[in-house]
């Protein structure tokens, strides 16, 4: 079980004067699903990178299970779906999933690729696959782990329709069986509604928490019952998306 808390202050890469992350404060309970939502360049992706244990220098802190994650991995089983799906090019499909989750067995490995439609092409390379079966072995890979952690980084940008559909309601399943703790990025509102329990809405760049809001629905959520959550709450609040906390009547928040 991992309790994650976010205190940063800012962010600068070193090779840069600019500001990428702002003030973030949140602590996430075990077991929460989180989606992370603001415009292109708020420093998402640093942000899961820093949680990762990929980044060095930053004013604040982040801390997994109360143990600071600046610079080292967090002290957890963890899964992380980058955007890219970063696939070993000389192993195939099976000996890519294999080598990050040694424990599974052969067949634990075969069900797990059924599972995200890719029976069959385990001795496959990942270059004979086309963009989106490569996510998706990315997608099994972070799966397989069971992490206690997982951080996904729009898992489903690059995907059809129905398969990204298929791959939203197998991300919920797997959350309800062993309850990780999610961050979860995304571009799509809907889906941080249908998915998360919790969404962290980032001003624009540089990025700063600017509204914590949980989604109290109960599962499993409806197009229609997202559709009227979102509705509501962008009305509440018209700017939102463009990172910014206005109340509709005008009264600035932020
Ligand atoms: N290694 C790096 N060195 C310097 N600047 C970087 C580095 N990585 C990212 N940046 C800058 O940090 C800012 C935030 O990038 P980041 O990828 O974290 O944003 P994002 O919110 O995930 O973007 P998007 O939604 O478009 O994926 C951008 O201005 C980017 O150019």
């Amino acid at each position: 079980m991992v309790r994650l808390e976010l205190a940063l202050a800012e962010k600068r890469y070193a090779n840069s004067q600019q500001t990428v992350l702002g003030t973030i404060r949140a602590q996430i309970p075990a077991g929460q699903f989180v989606a992370l939502v603001g415009p292109s360049g708020t420093g998402k992706t640093t942000l899961l990178n820093m949680i990762a244990g990929l980044e060095a220098s930053v004013a604040g802190s982040i801390s997994v299970n109360d143990q600071p994650v600046i610079g080292r991995q967090p002290d957890c089983r963890l899964g992380y779906i980058f955007q890219q799906p970063r696939l070993l090019p000389w192993l195939t499909v099976f000996n890519n999933l294999q080598l990050t989750a040694p424990e599974r067995s052969a067949g634990e490995i075969e069900r797990m690729l059924e599972r995200v439609g890719l029976h069959g092409k385990g001795e496959q390379y990942p270059r004979t696959l086309s963009g989106g079966m490569q996510k998706r072995v990315s997608i099994a890979r972070a799966f397989l782990a069971q992490p206690e952690l997982l951080l996904l980084d729009e898992p489903f940008v690059s995907l059809d329709l129905p398969t990204a559909e298929h791959l939203r309601g197998m991300l919920e399943a797997l959350w309800l069986e062993h309850q990780p703790t999610v961050l979860f990025v995304t571009h799509d509102f809907d889906e941080a509604i249908r998915l998360a329990d919790r969404v962290l809405f980032l001003s624009a760049a540089p990025g700063s928490l600017i509204l914590d809001q949980p989604v109290e629905l109960p599962r499993p959520r409806s197009d229609l019952d997202v559709a009227e959550w979102k509705t509501r709450l962008l009305g509440e609040y018209p700017g939102l998306l463009a990172g910014k906390v206005v109340a509709s009547d005008s009264s600035l928040w932020e």
